[in-house]
């Protein structure tokens, strides 16, 4: 026979083979498959140039445009690389085998590897496997092997859930990306000019790049469990913004249900502050009162949205322990702040004025108005259902582990957060600011002035 037919057999009968055993594929077999079939089909130069223009049109798109290459492209080729290259065949076979999670059929002795249906990897260090358990299988198996498959898969840890009967997905967190030293405190702007609301810097993401936070006409919710790290989610976007909390562009008023311990040392950056929980209630009705003052002013001039300035400056309401205010006060006032929180939240985009809670349980009885928050980053949390009641349907599926984030300072402040254009959780790392990052940032905002505004 001659030899290009002899080859073509050869691939044909890999590709065949290759569609039968989808799981068990090999990297040079499968490949080479796919890639044969292209030359056979197309011609080798046309094959060529077919696989230059697609590697030619990747780099034009990645250099034309970062963000979307990142959202779209990234995660896919990143999959299929794992795919094709961590979790293949023999591998994958030997990594259960050794971790006692094949299976052997009484009846013929063949020895069945669970299949791999689906690989996606939504960061650089987070992979989801879809794997079909064979028949007798349940997930329980797997759960009970999770940490013996995470040291052969050489991963910080492995997370197995429930899909559909028959298909678990294993979430592999592949290492730590942020060191244990915390990240320092930015140094802060100088300027009201080099401020920017709609993206507000608030610590690194695990790809070394600036994790930024829209808080104009958004509202943030910052989830965690007791220890998690949520003061930094309190004072990283005051850094932030801190010339412009100097300049009176920007007013935050401060509800700190820990009886004031928390924000204490940094009570001169707050318009008004209040810790407990009458003064509270006053507070967020204040806020309210002063929104429709605005409303009404806009309207006066005919603007659709209010524009940051010393006249009409970008409104905060912080609310540490917002549990307190929603979930375990009085009944009649827990409502009475829950309806004056909805008004807010609903209308206060145009206007500017915006909320950030923080809270330790994620629930709706604790947090009626959860849905309302249109930020949210999740630090670590006690149980996997908060995961996904705070960044949303399936993200833990998807890699957030945000509950097995160990607590501790080592991983303090770190968290996920969902990017924005492709759904996907990433993980980041807030700044950490000291005792005396928050007096330098204090002595920034009042510089030689008395106190900016009268403290509750
Ligand atoms: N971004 C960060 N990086 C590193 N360490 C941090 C960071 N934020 C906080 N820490 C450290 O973690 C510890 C706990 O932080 P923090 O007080 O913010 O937790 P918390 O979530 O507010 O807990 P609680 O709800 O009990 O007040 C503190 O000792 C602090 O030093």
């Amino acid at each position: 026979m001659p030899k290009a037919f002899r080859n073509q057999g050869i691939e044909f009968r890999a590709m065949k083979w290759a569609v039968r055993h989808p799981g068990m594929v090999s990297v040079p077999t499968g490949l080479a498959a796919a890639a044969a079939e292209g030359v056979m089909t197309l011609g080798a130069p046309t094959a060529g140039a077919l696989a230059g223009g697609v590697a030619l049109g990747l780099a034009g798109w990645y250099r034309g445009h970062p963000a979307s290459f990142d959202a779209v492209a990234l995660p896919r080729l990143r999959a299929f690389r794992r795919r094709w290259l961590t979790y293949v065949g023999r591998r994958w076979a030997d990594i259960l085998t050794d971790c006692e999670l094949i299976t052997v059929n009484r009846r013929t002795d063949q020895v069945q590897v669970p299949r791999i249906v689906r690989v996606t990897a939504a960061s650089p260090s987070i992979d989801t496997i879809m794997v079909r358990l064979n028949r007798g299988q349940t997930p329980t198996v797997f759960e009970e092997r999770a940490e013996a498959l995470a040291h052969a898969l050489r991963a910080e840890r492995v997370a197995v859930m429930r899909v559909r009967p028959q298909v678990i997905a294993l979430v592999v967190e592949r290492c730590n990306p942020f060191d244990s030293d915390p990240i320092p405190a930015i140094d802060i702007p100088h300027t009201s000019a080099e401020v920017d609301l709609s993206a507000l810097e608030l610590g690194d993401t695990e790809y070394g790049t600036p994790w930024t936070l829209p808080l104009v006409g958004n509202h943030l919710f910052g989830a965690g469990a007791t220890g998690s790290g949520k003061s930094a989610l309190l004072w990283d976007p005051l850094r932030a913004m801190a010339p412009m909390l100097r300049d009176g562009i920007v007013q935050v008023d401060m509800v700190d249900m820990k009886e004031g311990m928390e924000t204490e040392i940094g009570a001169p950056l707050f318009h008004r502050r209040a810790i407990d929980f009458a003064e509270s209630v006053e507070v967020i009705e204040g806020f309210r009162d002063e929104m429709k003052e605005r409303q009404a002013l806009l309207r006066e001039q005919g603007a659709r949205r209010f524009t940051p300035s010393v006249e009409t400056p970008f409104r905060v309401l912080q609310i540490d322990e917002m549990g307190m205010m929603t979930g375990f006060g009085p009944s009649k006032e827990v409502r009475d702040v829950l309806r004056l929180l909805a008004e807010i939240m609903t209308q206060g985009r145009a206007p500017g004025f915006a909320v950030c809670g923080y809270v330790q349980e994620p629930t709706k009885d604790t947090v009626g108005v959860r849905d309302l928050f249109t930020q949210r980053v999740c630090l670590s949390v006690t149980t996997q259902g908060h995961v996904d009641m705070v960044l949303g349907e399936g993200m833990r599926l998807r890699g957030a582990l945000a509950d097995e984030i160990p607590l501790g300072d080592d991983y303090a402040g770190t968290g996920f957060v969902v990017r924005a254009r492709s759904r996907t959780p990433q993980r980041v790392r807030a700044f950490y600011q000291s005792d005396d990052d928050i007096r330098d940032l204090v002595a920034f905002v009042t510089g030689d002035r008395p106190r900016l505004h009268a403290v509750a």
